[in-house]
């Protein structure tokens, strides 16, 4: 699914009306339809009372639409407009007489009080938001978050006081426990900084034209069900476990095992047809008994720090390297060595990206259209600190660009650059999975992907999906609070029957 910006928004918007073609207000009616049909759906068993505070631009002419639309269904519904300017824009001058009942608000002391517990609706700003919110409004603002604890918060189509694609910072702005955003997700949700602003993003269809939204040209993306069926293959009836390739894993030292078997265990349930780990000889018993599928090569130090075998670059149809394997000078003497003579796209994560920091020379051996998966820590230690997130996510596209890599900035969108710049956000996954061991796991799927064959892309897009899929699957039946990594792994295969079955 594409990212649109602001501005492209409101082309699409007015495309959409010139070629469906419908009239403007049609268009209006249609998108509040979409919002107050899912209230009607999330709190029509016993409705609250509705509060809804409109702006004086469309996104308030949404909120007067659904203000009218759920009086109309019977609930109970005042709505308010909110004068921050002089003038209301067309559609919304056009749907105020539909709502006699509409009350004004020209200072922070018209700002009602509410009392029995219900929903506010956010309509007073949207994509057209266009400096950060001041003065009085600002206080209304403020007035509405002092609600939160009491009401439920719904924001139509953006927390007011959120822009679309630029940084926020300490702008007064709503914070949501639901943002209906229509169609698209916009590039703010995607940031950690904005979290509590947009709360949970729910996207409503609202029919703007396909023709647009296949032509329009985006550097954002988030993955969704059609890409991921897209790049699904279904193995082959006569493949034998030659056919999906043997990767090495490379993980592990002393007292931090457990990453070489989540790593090892997950690249295997993930298809690879063969894995060995290369471990330091302390672990061997280890691996052994917790893998039992998975060869092993040992080390006769705690570390893994003498160069690996001469036949690593033709044996392995891909390596992951890093989990656990600390960063001693002679692992890090290991790793240049390998980076040296291996040539495919492998993964590297957690220690092979912190040694790289340090002789940041490696990160120019690295073999093209290799995967990085560093958490936004290991990401700044990597290309150094930004001033905001959105600085960070252009830092992110230009250095995948620069060396041709792919990158996955960890967190609850993971972020995935490409070698042309793309950035793709990764929507599954659950906060049950910030809890050790979730990354070791994640690099054992990207090797065992990139090991049977599929494109480094691929690999990164499906992998980072089935991931927090399975997270996801595995929080349904445990509970966030409960899970580890294992169970990620151990829901694996359910992710994948959802991939298959989509
Ligand atoms: N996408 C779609 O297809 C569809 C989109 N739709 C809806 O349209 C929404 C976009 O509507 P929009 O363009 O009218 O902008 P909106 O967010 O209402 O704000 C504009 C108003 O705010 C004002 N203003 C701006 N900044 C301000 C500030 N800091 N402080 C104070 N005032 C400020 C500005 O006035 P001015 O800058 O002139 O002072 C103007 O009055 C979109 O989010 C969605 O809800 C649906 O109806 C149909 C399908
Ligand atoms: N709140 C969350 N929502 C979605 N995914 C999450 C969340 N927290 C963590 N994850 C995922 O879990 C993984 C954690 O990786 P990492 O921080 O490297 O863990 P570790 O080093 O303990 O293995 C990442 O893939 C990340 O995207
Ligand atoms: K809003």
């Amino acid at each position: 699914m594409k990212i649109l910006s602001a501005q492209q928004i409101r082309a699409a918007d007015a495309y959409t009306i010139e070629h469906e073609p419908i009239r403007s207000v049609l268009l209006m009616e249609r998108a509040a339809a979409e919002c107050a049909g899912w209230m009607v759906h999330t709190f029509g068993e016993n409705p609250p009372p509705f509060y809804i505070f409109c702006g004086m631009g469309n996104n308030g002419g949404d909120g007067l639409v659904i203000a009218r639309l759920l009086k109309e269904h019977g609930f109970s519904v005042q709505a308010w407009l909110v004068h921050h300017s002089d003038k209301a824009s067309e559609d919304n001058l056009a749907n105020q007489p539909h709502y006699p009942e509409l009350q004004h608000i020209h200072s922070l002391t018209d700002f009602p009080s509410i009392d029995a517990e219900g929903v506010v609706v956010d309509a007073i700003f949207g994509t057209g938001l266009s400096r950060p919110v001041e003065g009085w409004t600002a206080g209304i603002i403020h007035k509405i978050n002092d609600q939160r604890g009491r009401h439920t918060i719904v924001s139509i189509d953006m927390p007011s006081g959120l822009m679309a694609d630029k940084p926020a910072g300490h702008a007064p702005c709503i914070h949501a426990r639901y943002t209906l955003s229509f169609q698209f997700y916009k590039l703010a949700f995607m940031l950690p900084e904005n979290a509590d602003r947009a709360g949970q993003v729910v996207i409503l269809e609202i029919g703007l034209h396909p023709d647009y939204i296949t032509q329009v040209q985006t550097r954002f993306h988030v993955v969704d069900k059609h890409i991921v069926r897209t790049i699904y293959q279904p193995r082959d009836p006569f493949a034998h476990k030659g056919t999906y390739g043997h990767s090495l894993i490379i993980a592990g030292s002393y007292g931090k095992m457990g990453a070489a078997v989540l790593s090892a265990r997950a690249c295997l349930r993930a298809g690879a047809g063969l894995v060995t780990a290369h471990i330091p000889r302390c672990g061997y018993e280890i691996m052994q008994t917790a893998v039992p599928e998975a060869m092993c090569e040992t080390e006769d130090t705690q570390h893994i720090n003498t160069h690996f075998h001469e036949t690593v670059k033709d044996s392995y149809a891909t390596i992951g390297i890093g989990p656990g394997i600390g960063t001693e000078a002679a692992t890090a003497k290991a790793l240049e060595k390998l980076l040296s003579q291996y040539e495919k796209p492998m993964v590297l994560d957690a220690d092979a990206l912190n040694i790289i920091s340090t002789y940041p020379f490696l990160l120019h051996k690295i073999p093209h259209s290799s995967i990085l998966t560093p958490h936004p820590k290991e990401f700044e230690r990597l290309f150094g600190a930004t001033e905001d997130q959105f600085e960070r996510l252009e830092l992110l596209s230009s250095k995948a660009r620069e060396l041709q890599l792919y990158i996955l900035l960890k967190g609850r969108y993971s972020a995935m650059a490409c070698p042309d710049g793309a950035v793709y956000f990764n929507p599954t996954g659950n906060p049950g999975m910030a809890s050790a061991g979730s990354g070791d796991v994640l690099t054992g799927i990207l090797t065992g992907l990139l090991c049977q064959g599929y494109t480094p892309k691929a690999a990164l897009l499906l992998g980072a999906w089935l991931h927090g899929l399975a997270g996801d699957l595995a929080a349904d039946d445990i509970s966030e609070e409960s899970l580890i990594a294992e169970d990620i792994i151990n829901y694996l295969g359910q992710a994948w029957l959802n991939v298959r079955n989509t």
